[in-house]
């Protein structure tokens, strides 16, 4: 079955105080069946009230919400029933029940449903804390688990009745970044066994770039841009996205131009993605342009599974414009920071 999640033209206003508060404005959104869709936005953005609506936990005010093609805001309570169980949500806090054992916190949206013996009821808590890596932790209670273990549980309990989205919000937030990644792998796995598609909110811009294959950037209440992962992050073109670059590679942009006052040269910056990120295409280029280069900056990472890299070189002498008409014909982006 597929489940394309679409927004046309959402407006989400909230009554505070007898006025209308705007709190998503016009969302246009496609999310497709089996990917992996990250919002990312700082605090008041938008984020979880957009990820709320996809549930019904919150009701647009304007536009449609279509799921499979049928637009959820019109579904009668039975619909809207069959509906939540076809959507997992994990949440920041967890919000597990502090007095079952984790194996009952699973069991609770099967016992719910009410459609299983108590032996499969069993045998499928048995095989979701497998699948999570908590099978001997069965019988604890959740205050004796870590954070990344009550995640783990909150994501079996998601899985419980065989959701075909997930919604996870800001669900590695309150973890340290080790954990993260073990929760972020948990769910890329999840992703590619089950076919399952994720939804998933956060103001973390590594998040995103561990595991999103797209993403759309929430400001005021509107989508700024949305994309590959690949080209929002590593072509910026609205402010906050760009600020959400600069953050994560801790570069404050006015400190890097003054430390490059002294340099001579026109400064550019170079990004190879794919297997280019690993050809010896700049000293061939240099060489044979007769161009000189010194690295300003630069890294090699990965998003998802493209490897790519960024360089912000300074080039003297030889052909410079041949050298960055080369580039490019080898298939590589050149932005100019700064003419000669
Ligand atoms: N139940 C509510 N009643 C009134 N206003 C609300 C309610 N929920 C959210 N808002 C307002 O809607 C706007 C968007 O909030 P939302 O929680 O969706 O943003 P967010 O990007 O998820 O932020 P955060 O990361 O801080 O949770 C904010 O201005 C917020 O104050």
């Amino acid at each position: 079955m597929t489940t394309t999640i679409q927004f046309k033209n959402i407006h989400k206003s909230y009554r505070v105080g007898g006025r209308d508060i705007p709190a998503l404005s016009g969302i246009d959104l496609t999310i497709n069946p089996g990917e992996i869709f990250g919002m990312i936005g700082h605090s008041g953005a938008g984020k979880s009230t957009l990820v709320r609506l996809i549930n019904l936990l919150e009701r647009p005010t304007g536009g449609e919400l279509l799921i499979d093609g049928a637009d959820i805001t019109r579904f009668d309570n039975d619909a809207l029933r069959a509906l939540r169980r076809r959507i997992g949500m994990i949440f920041q806090h967890f919000n597990l029940l502090s007095s079952k054992t984790v194996a009952d916190n699973v069991a609770f949206p099967l016992r719910l449903a009410g459609k299983k013996s108590r032996a499969e009821t069993d045998a499928r808590v048995a095989e979701l804390l497998a699948r999570v890596g908590l099978s001997e932790h069965a019988s604890k209670y959740p205050s004796q688990l870590s954070g990344g273990q009550k995640q783990r549980v909150g994501i079996a309990r998601a899985l419980a009745t065989e959701p075909k989205i997930l919604l996870c919000d800001e669900a590695t937030s309150a973890l340290d970044p080790q954990t993260t990644q073990s929760v972020l792998r948990l769910l890329a796995e999840i992703n590619r066994e089950l076919g399952l598609t994720i939804v998933l909110i956060t103001h973390e811009m590594d998040v995103i770039r561990t595991i999103c294959d797209r993403v759309a950037v929430l400001d005021g209440g509107k989508v700024v841009e949305h994309g590959p992962v690949a080209d929002v992050f590593l072509h910026p073109k609205h402010i906050t996205t760009k600020r959400f670059v600069q953050e994560s590679e801790h570069v404050d942009e006015n400190e890097q131009d003054d430390d490059f006052a002294h340099v001579p040269g026109r400064i550019i910056r170079l990004t190879f993605r794919g297997e280019a990120t690993y050809e010896p295409v700049l000293g061939k280029v240099a060489r044979d342009c007769g161009v000189d280069f010194s690295i300003l900056a630069g890294r090699i990472d990965r998003i998802k599974d493209t490897p790519y890299g960024q360089l912000t070189l300074a080039l003297t002498g030889g052909d410079v414009d041949a050298a960055l008409a080369r580039f490019e014909s080898e298939g590589l982006t050149v932005e100019a920071l700064r003419d000669a």
